[in-house]
């Protein structure tokens, strides 16, 4: 049975017609057999132990081989492009009170005061309606748990398992999203899952800074909805951060989560297959989450991390406490299967262990909380239409993540109390929740292109045979779709802004096909459905790695509950955050001189990009340009429930991850950070929340469980 459904490509190109593959019939013959093959709910993790359609050419400017010394020096620094940009920085336009349509009338405690009696609550009809026609009907569920946690992502599916390892302890996980389709498997296809049915296809506010060239000028903001949550739709690399991120948490007034105290909780989910296992030290074996290098290297890949070793980096271990330096990273799979963590966690223990409820399609819109005590007591959900009251005895964690964890908080009126009235959602505790948004920013326009020598272009024939060929494979997958393949191509740099002995900058390199991107690059990111696998080009991202622009997620002011929260992410605001990154572009097109560039005819396309056409390529302004016309992130967003001391006004959760001013009630995800690591967040996430369920033992059990 299909349960996935891809992007409406067809739609896009309908409307914004383009002479690339995805617009072309190849791609519909192509997402028939994935949603045919993968489409379906039957992964299981019981192991025996050239374009036809494409007309533009790309042709190189006069600005190739320019020494940048001989052309404008004005061109080289911030010029009129970046000075306007910021001039139309409004540091006051995002305020609370007016920005929000005051005349719409929730009150989440008509939920508590309706408890077991008749709804008050007017839900929206369209979105609520399921199998009883639209009929809303609430419902009293007769059974009570110990723990209620909300969202089996990352970290929910971690506590879900670690928290039902207490025999006498009843524990509830619900998620908004469907069970895991079988195509999150496959590593190549990560690319299909964005905006696709397991995707909440978050879009960012349009801002002067961000985003400027995509149509709306909105990015989209990806996020898993399925069990496994952002596990099941990432990028599988598994990465820790740096030592620093971890011993900086502390010191900001966060006891218990020094890099030497987490360092034991990397380990215990770890099941490293790979010749880091050799290192007892760093790494961990039998753990849930296997982690191994992809079965299938290709040739690209290994020319990347060559080149970077020209250029001086050490090749290294990148999980090691100190990460400056490079090499072919680690990925959570196992045999070239993607290993979420609902794989990891939740699919072993599945209707094995029977204290515990795993719900899907269960959209938590409340906590339900006493006004006058401020305690917790349970969580109101529907599923098909019907809305139902769950209680916890002991507590409700809320595990949705960096978007939708403060989104639930809000509702239930823990928040900013300004944006709250403005709502008339009465306040129970005036927090900053929803601020501090960070992420790992870079952008889509700058590209590589290759040659013959090593391009992995094939024919839409092969690219459907490949198909066939995983999915045939059994049980361990080979072959180019069982692997990321270039995004496994890793360094971590330190520019002349990193305050510390410590890398500010990462680089990852996503393939494309040059012709289709230049064709129309907003179309082409837009309907990007096609294997890693195949390319004749790569997007070189650096990451900028300690962003000091913070964002901020806002309730949707016509529709807080089930419309999109408003996502602002004020990337670039500090201004230094753009030249780290600009520096991070110069190193990436340095790349061009080494022996392994030349040997192998890989060159940046010195083609200026659509609304960039004005500066000349490689400028300090051009790649202002890059960064604010054509914005992109690889989805890490922290931050939004910061954890800190009390005297932190910012803060949302104490060191033991309690929200302030509420009782029994714990945020457990990668929202909790208060500065987001030098690396990906999928595994640092695994970590708080196995580091937060050991605390959540030892606080009900007195220390007997230990690591
Ligand atoms: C496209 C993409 C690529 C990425 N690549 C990598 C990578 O390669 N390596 C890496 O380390 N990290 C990567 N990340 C980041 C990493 O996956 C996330 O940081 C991590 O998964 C976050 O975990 P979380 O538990 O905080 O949230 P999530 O995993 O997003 O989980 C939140 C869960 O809560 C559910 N939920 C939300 N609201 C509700 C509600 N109201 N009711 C019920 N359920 C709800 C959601 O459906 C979801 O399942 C990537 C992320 C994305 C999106």
């Amino acid at each position: 049975m299909t349960t996935w459904l891809p992007t409406d490509v067809f739609s896009i190109c309908a409307e914004y017609p383009a002479p690339i593959l995805s617009c072309s019939p190849a791609a519909y013959m192509y997402l028939s057999l994935v949603i045919r093959l993968f489409g379906g709910v039957n992964y299981s993790v019981n192991y025996p132990t050239r374009n036809p359609y494409s007309s533009v050419q790309y042709t190189h400017s006069s600005s190739i081989n320019k020494n940048p010394l001989s052309s404008s020096l004005s061109e080289y620094y911030p010029g009129p492009y970046v000075n306007q940009a910021y001039s139309q920085l409004n540091y006051n336009s995002y305020p609370y009170d007016t920005h929000f349509d005051r005349s719409f009338n929730y009150n989440p405690f008509q939920t508590f005061d309706s408890i077991g009696g008749e709804s008050k609550v007017e839900i929206k009809k369209e979105k609520t309606k399921g199998r009883d026609g639209g009929k809303s009907r609430r419902k009293r569920n007769s059974k009570e748990y110990d723990f209620i946690i909300v969202g089996a992502g990352s970290a929910g599916c971690v506590l879900a398992n670690r928290l039902s390892e207490v025999k006498k302890w009843r524990v509830l996980l619900l998620e908004a999203g469907p069970e895991e389709p079988d195509v999150t498997m496959v590593p190549s296809l990560a690319t299909i899952l964005r905006q696709s049915s397991i995707d909440w296809r978050y879009e960012t506010q349009p801002e002067p800074l961000t985003c400027r060239s995509y149509r709306g000028g909105s990015c989209p903001w990806t996020r898993g909805k399925t069990m496994g949550g952002s596990s099941a739709i990432n990028y599988l690399v598994y990465m820790r951060g740096n030592k620093y991120d971890y011993d900086n948490w502390a010191n900001l007034g966060n006891p218990g989560w020094s890099y030497s105290e987490l360092l034991p909780y990397f380990r215990k989910s770890e099941n490293n297959r790979d010749v880091e296992s050799y290192d007892n030290y760093l790494h961990g074996v039998g753990g849930p989450i296997t982690v191994e290098r992809f079965p299938y290297l290709d040739i690209n890949t290994a020319k990347l991390v060559a080149a970077f070793q020209e250029k001086g980096l050490p090749l290294i271990d990148l999980t090691s406490e100190n990460n400056l330096g490079t090499n072919i990273g680690l990925s959570t799979s196992r045999d070239g299967r993607r290993m979420s963590i609902n794989v990891a966690y939740i699919k072993p223990i599945r209707d094995v262990r029977p204290n515990i409820d795993i719900i899907v399609n269960a959209f938590a819109t409340t906590l339900i909380i006493d006004p006058q005590t401020k305690m917790v007591l349970g969580v109101t959900y529907i599923k098909d239409g019907v809305t139902y009251n769950v209680f916890a005895k002991k507590e409700v964690i809320v595990s949705a993540g960096t978007i939708n964890s403060p989104k639930l908080l809000m509702l239930s009126g823990i928040g900013p109390k300004e944006h709250l009235y403005s709502l008339n959602i009465p306040v129970i505790s005036d927090l900053a929740v929803g601020q501090n948004l960070q992420d790992h920013t870079t952008t889509d326009g700058l590209i590589i292109a290759l040659s013959n020598k090593t391009s992995t272009l094939v024919s839409n024939e092969k690219v459907l045979n490949e198909l066939q060929n995983y999915h045939q494979q059994q049980p361990k997958k080979d072959g180019p779709l069982a692997t990321t393949n270039t995004l496994n191509a890793i360094a971590f740099i330190k520019t002349k802004y990193a305050a510390v002995n410590a890398p500010d900058i990462q680089f990852h390199f996503d393939g494309r096909n040059v012709e289709d991107f230049y064709a129309d690059p907003q179309t082409y990111l837009e309907t990007s459905i096609w294997p890693l696998a195949f390319y004749n080009g790569l997007s070189a991202r650096p990451l900028l790695l300690t962003p000091k622009s913070r964002g901020v997620i806002l309730l949707n002011q016509t529709d807080p509950i089930f419309g999109p929260p408003l996502i602002y992410p004020r990337f670039f605001t500090v201004k230094e955050d753009l030249d780290a990154l600009i520096e991070g572009l110069r190193f990436a097109v340095s790349l061009e001189e080494t022996e392994t560039f030349k040997s192998i005819g890989a060159h940046f396309v010195r083609v200026p990009i659509k609304n960039c056409e004005n500066h000349i390529w490689g400028s300090y302004n051009y790649f202002a340009c890059l960064l604010i016309e054509y914005t992109s992130t690889i989805y890490h967003p922290v931050g939004t429930c910061k954890m800190g001391p009390a005297w932190d006004k910012d803060a949302v959760v104490d060191s033991r991850l309690r929200v302030y001013g509420v009782k029994r009630l714990r945020v457990i995800d990668a929202s909790i950070m208060p500065e987001i690591v030098r690396g990906n967040t999928n595994i640092p996430t695994v970590t708080i929340a196995e580091r937060a369920s050991d605390m959540i033992k030892e606080e009900y059990l007195t220390k007997q469980f230990t690591v």
